[in-house]
């Protein structure tokens, strides 16, 4: 029996800005099993954030229904982490990554010890007096990652969080998160603009089309981890990674054509 956590079913968002509509997404049906790593790619503006904000319940359906099956009331839902690592600059890096903790009301000492674990795992022992303003990118990431998993949540939610590191930062985080991921197994949703970060890192790879995005393929990566330069550099890579290539360059193609003929 399979274990549902996220079903999509007809799900749009439509926003009315400056009285225009904008159909942002879908319809989107879209099914993905607890402890899952599902990527999704798809042109600028084609509605990514919007579906992630939705499997959030930070932003409702204008259709559709999404429902999320917890399998442990007590862990928060979601944690979202973004490209521009979303800490907070006034508190030091042990009390940012304690924060859910605090919230949850988790008495101090115990909030300390969990969050400091996390830290290490996440490669920034050491750094816990430390405010964000004096750390590298790199350093501000894991800050972030180790926050998200402290939370304990449902399903991570990820929004281009390494598109601002160099690549060989990138590299080191894309290995740090999937040891994390393979050590504790949360769902993860994971947007990315890079094909190859994709196929890196996901079980699946859920292909949009432009605004409004809907889903144009679902492909199962079929390569074991972990997935080396060697398993990179393979025929069957670079062809997975050129089908789907192709078909974001079809998209952007479509929509560049539709607004010369406009
Ligand atoms: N609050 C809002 N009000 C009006 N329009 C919005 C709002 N949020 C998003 N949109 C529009 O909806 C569309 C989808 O936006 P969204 O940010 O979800 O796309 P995206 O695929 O994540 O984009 P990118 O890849 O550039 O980050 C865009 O055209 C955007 O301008």
């Amino acid at each position: 029996m399979s274990d549902v956590v996220i079903s999509a079913t007809g799900v749009e968002r439509t926003f009315v800005a400056r009285g225009h509509a904008v159909h942002a997404l879908g319809p989107v049906d879209l099914i993905v099993e607890r402890g899952q790593f599902v990527a999704i790619v798809g042109p600028s503006g084609c509605g990514k954030s919007t579906l992630l904000r939705i499997v959030a319940g930070l932003a409702a359906p204008s259709a559709g229904e999404i429902v999320i099956d917890r399998a442990d009331g007590d862990s928060p839902l979601c944690s979202m982490v973004f490209q521009d690592y979303g800490i907070f600059p006034w508190k030091t890096v042990l009390a940012n990554v304690r924060l859910p903790l605090d919230i949850a009301g988790v008495a101090r000492p115990r909030a300390n010890e969990v969050a400091r674990d996390w830290l290490e795992r996440a490669g920034v022992a050491g750094f816990e007096s430390a405010y964000p303003a004096t750390l590298s990118g790199g350093m501000r990431q894991r800050v972030a990652l180790a926050r998200a998993f402290v939370a304990n949540p449902e399903i991570l939610l990820m929004d281009e969080p390494f598109a601002a590191l160099d690549a060989q930062l990138r590299l080191v985080l894309q290995q740090e998160l999937l040891r994390v991921w393979e050590a504790h197994r949360r769902t993860i949703l994971f947007v990315t603009h890079a094909i190859d970060e994709a196929l890196l890192l996901a079980d699946r790879v859920v292909v949009m089309s432009s605004r409004p995005g809907r889903i144009l393929d679902d492909i199962e990566v079929p390569f074991a981890r972990p997935r080396t330069r060697a398993a990179r550099a393979t025929a069957e890579f670079g062809a997975l990674e050129d089908h789907i290539w192709r078909l974001l360059k079809g998209e952007v193609e479509e929509r560049e054509h539709a607004h010369d003929v406009a």
